[in-house]
């Protein structure tokens, strides 16, 4: 967790609002995010970077909130984005099209085309297919598409199987090997202007050196490209930057980006980021509440309103991740498997925690800003949480929670 979330007077906050109050005016579960630690994990970043051309593109999927993208666009972020729906959130947001990266291995006409429109900075291109395609849709709009190639270095980014992306078993980015044919290509498509290499290995990373493995290897292209007659003036590092949950200890932006910049020496390119988690993991928490202890001869269990619809990581990664009592009491623990009321034996947020509760408690599921909400969906009829933004004593609803109206919006009966 993190500085803004801290115990005073024997109950947790966040910033300056006690959780309880938030749960006493927008109910549970409540994702709540705090600002002034979006704010700081960013300029962790732009402060490392001071002194170099760079861009820092906030990774949209972590979490696409508009309130949190606008906490951002105002600090003059870029973002990372992988879909038009992500495009349309940026905008909303007052993002700047021109410091958007567009990432993905699936983008269809219509997204490159809305993409293209609104001017983005560059498509990081995921396969020599994708290549032809944008040429044919710029071509179309009589307009020259920037892009960078998104090339699998393959190294192993020593993560969790689900979110290593540079390996060259995964489907992400064109094999390393094959990317100075593929830019020989794009130099000759009259629609292209090839004007970076990106890579991005995977995420959760708490060690710098299969970073670093990626760079050699990305220089390494960087340099023969430049034989070719190709130069490049943008390298775009993507994200993955871990945070902790637990006992993990990261390297800090600061030590992350020292390390990268120490590796470059004098070239001149500018360096993009596409941070999402270590920039919103630690600002926000899960607030749910106890509705039910059940106790069985070999469990004890605490059934909470937030599930596995509103929180997928437990489930789908077996993820671990902290969770805080509101209000701490005095007494004897017992260790409690902590569920949703979804019905799947794979919903639960905690299991096997030492806990002091009681019905009707406020508990605080930690680092939960980042694939939180983004993840969440309405399995089981369950409309998706709200979302609050604290921001020192203020607290603003930034998502409401869905209605049973919305549940059913856009369904019909048969005629
Ligand atoms: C292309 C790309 N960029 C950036 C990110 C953000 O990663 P992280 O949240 O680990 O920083 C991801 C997700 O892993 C991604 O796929
Ligand atoms: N959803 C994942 C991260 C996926 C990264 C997407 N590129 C998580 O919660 O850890």
């Amino acid at each position: 967790m993190s500085a803004e979330f801290t115990y005073q007077n024997g109950e947790l906050f966040a910033e300056n609002v006690a959780l309880s109050d938030i749960a006493g005016t927008f109910g549970s579960p409540t994702y709540v995010y705090s600002r002034r630690h979006i704010e700081t994990a960013y300029r962790n970043y732009t402060d490392a970077l001071a002194g170099m051309d760079h861009q820092v593109c906030y990774a949209v999927k972590a979490n696409s909130n508009i309130g949190v993208l606008n906490v951002l666009a105002r600090l003059g972020a870029g973002f990372d984005i992988v879909s038009a729906g992500e495009l349309a959130r940026v905008l909303a947001a007052g993002g700047d099209a021109k410091r958007v990266v567009f990432s993905g291995v699936g983008k269809t006409e219509d997204e490159m085309a809305e993409a293209l429109k609104a001017g983005i900075g560059c498509f990081n291109v995921e396969s020599s297919s994708e290549l032809e395609r944008l040429n044919r849709v710029a071509g179309s709009l009589k307009l020259l598409a920037p892009v960078s190639i998104r090339v699998n270095p393959d190294v192993d980014a020593q993560t969790h199987p689900y979110i290593s992306t540079g390996l060259r078993d995964n489907k992400f980015g064109i094999d390393i090997k094959e990317a100075p044919q593929v830019y020989a290509r794009a130099r000759d498509l009259e629609h292209i202007n090839v004007i970076g290499v990106d890579c991005h290995i995977g995420s959760q990373l708490t060690d710098v050196s299969p970073f670093l493995d990626a760079l050699d290897r990305v220089l390494l292209l960087i340099d023969e490209l430049a034989g070719l007659g190709i130069s490049i003036s943008h390298l775009d590092l993507g994200g993955g930057l871990g945070v902790k949950y637990r006992d993990e200890t990261p390297p800090t932006p600061a030590a992350y980006i020292g390390a990268i910049r120490e590796r470059l020496g004098e070239r001149k390119v500018k360096l993009l980021f596409e941070p999402g988690r270590s920039l919103v993991a630690n600002a926000g928490v899960l607030l749910t509440k106890v509705e039910y202890l059940k106790h069985n001869e070999h469990k004890n269990f605490a059934i909470i309103d937030a599930a596995m619809n509103d929180m997928l990581r437990p489930a789908l990664y077996s993820a671990w991740m902290d969770l805080l009592p509101v209000r701490p009491r005095e007494g004897g623990a017992n260790a409690y498997d902590v569920v949703g009321p979804v019905c799947e034996t794979g919903d639960f947020l905690a299991k096997d925690r030492e806990l002091v509760i009681e019905e009707g408690d406020l508990l605080a599921l930690a680092s939960a800003g980042a694939y939180g909400f983004t993840m969440s969906s309405n399995y089981n009829s369950r409309g998706r949480a709200a979302e609050v933004m604290v921001d020192g004593d203020q607290v603003h609803l930034i998502r409401a929670r869905e209605s049973l109206a919305d549940l059913m919006l856009g369904e019909q009966l048969l005629p």
